[in-house]
């Protein structure tokens, strides 16, 4: 069992966009953030990328699930083997699936990823599976990050409301109060998904261009939006539902037959102009405008979606570097921060983060042998 006190953990991240693993070290105590650790990468290979791509939407049983795992695990401990000046993992895997209002059957989540079998590997005391307590007690499964903002906004020594904003192929934001005492505070964190984000422009500019992703967001920015299919995009069923809500990443897969007729420059534009309207709809259900908005994930590093956001909103629009964090690795610090909440027996996610009735502790510990 971890000692009181503050303890390293390493936490790591493999995200929606299917690029690879992010993993990093904080020092905490499970409530504050001491210190920010090193930090490391490691890509999927085509072929591993083409595995997990295959599994998506797949659950446990399903075939190719379990090359899928063995994808995830593998790189999972090749990536964190060098960095092991941790006393935890916290490993979240990969999400292949997510149905918490059981609209395609049972309502369940499910990451790639044993982390029995990386604690042996790794010989390490490993906090994993931190969706499905959440799920099974009610809630959304995610987001999981808005406790760490919370400890972001303190470490960063933030004194009035602001939001994190996660732009992956997924977004999600956080809006977070500095003022109340712990996350777990009646108005101190509200987070939900906004929408699709990185995911549609993925999709686009790789079906049509063969490209990665929308770099820089150059494409976009030499195109018009269409306001109409904007218009229609809001009108979707989710953008009226009350947080907390969190989504899979195929639930907006038909936004790309929205755009079909559009030429390459208009779609993308149309898509991007898509996110932020998604965002600045979520800005709505928030108690208080926040100061800023501090932007995080691989999307801060669309100029053509930072403009889209500052259009549509009304407070600085900002990478989160601004405060002095690592817009790339916030979501693996995520994990290394709820590891150590998990091993301290407090609360990861609650109400007002994924809807779960009460402030509950999700994730379970594997130790090595
Ligand atoms: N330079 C860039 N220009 C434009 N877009 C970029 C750039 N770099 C990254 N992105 C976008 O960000 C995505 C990766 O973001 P990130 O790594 O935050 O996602 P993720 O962690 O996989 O997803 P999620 O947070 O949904 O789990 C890429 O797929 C791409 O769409
Ligand atoms: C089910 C799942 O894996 N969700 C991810 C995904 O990626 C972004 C968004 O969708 C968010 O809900 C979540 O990840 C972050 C780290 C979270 O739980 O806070």
């Amino acid at each position: 069992m971890l000692k009181p006190g503050p303890a390293w953990a390493v936490g790591a991240m493999s995200g929606t966009s299917l690029d690879g693993v992010d993993a990093a070290l904080v020092l905490t105590d499970g409530e504050r953030i001491l210190d920010f650790g090193r930090t490391d990468y490691r890509a999927y290979s085509d072929e591993e990328r083409s595995a997990l791509r295959a599994a998506l939407g797949c659950w446990p049983g399903d075939p190719g699930v379990d090359e899928a795992a063995e994808v995830v695990e593998t790189a999972h401990a090749e990536l964190l083997s060098s960095l092991l000046d941790a006393a935890l993992v916290g490993f979240h895997g990969q999400t292949l699936a997510h149905d918490p209002d059981g609209r395609m059957g049972p309502r369940r989540t499910h990451q790639a990823g044993s982390g029995e079998v990386l604690a042996e590997v790794l010989g390490r005391p490993v906090v994993w599976d931190f969706r499905s307590t959440d799920v099974e007690m009610g809630g959304q499964g995610a987001p999981l990050a808005p406790f760490f903002h919370f400890a972001c906004a303190k470490w960063a020594g933030l004194s009035a409301p602001v939001a994190f904003l996660n732009l992956g192929g997924v977004g999600n934001v956080t809006w977070v109060d500095p003022r109340q005492p712990g996350p777990e505070a009646v108005g101190a964190v509200l987070a939900f998904d906004t929408g699709p984000a990185n995911a549609p422009i993925n999709d686009l500019v790789r079906a049509r261009l063969g490209m990665d992703c929308d770099e820089g967001g150059a494409l976009a920015a030499s195109g018009t939006a269409d306001e109409q299919i904007v218009e229609h995009f809001l009108s979707h069923r989710f953008f009226h539902r009350i947080p907390p809500k969190s989504l899979d990443r195929n639930d907006f897969h038909d936004l790309l037959e929205a755009v079909r007729d559009l030429s390459d420059a208009d779609a993308a534009a149309t898509l991007t102009a898509c996110a932020a309207a998604a965002v600045a709809r979520g800005f709505e259900h928030f108690p208080d405008y926040p100061r800023a908005l501090y932007v995080t994930g691989g999307g801060r590093l669309n100029e053509a979606l930072m403009v889209a956001l500052t259009r549509r909103l009304n407070c600085p629009v900002a990478p989160i570097e601004d405060i002095g964090l690592d817009g790339d690795m916030l979501e693996a610090q995520a994990f290394a921060y709820l590891a150590v909440r998990v091993a301290r027996g407090l609360p990861t996610s609650g109400p007002t983060t994924t809807g779960v009735a009460g402030l509950i502790g999700g994730g379970r510990i594997s130790y090595p042998d």
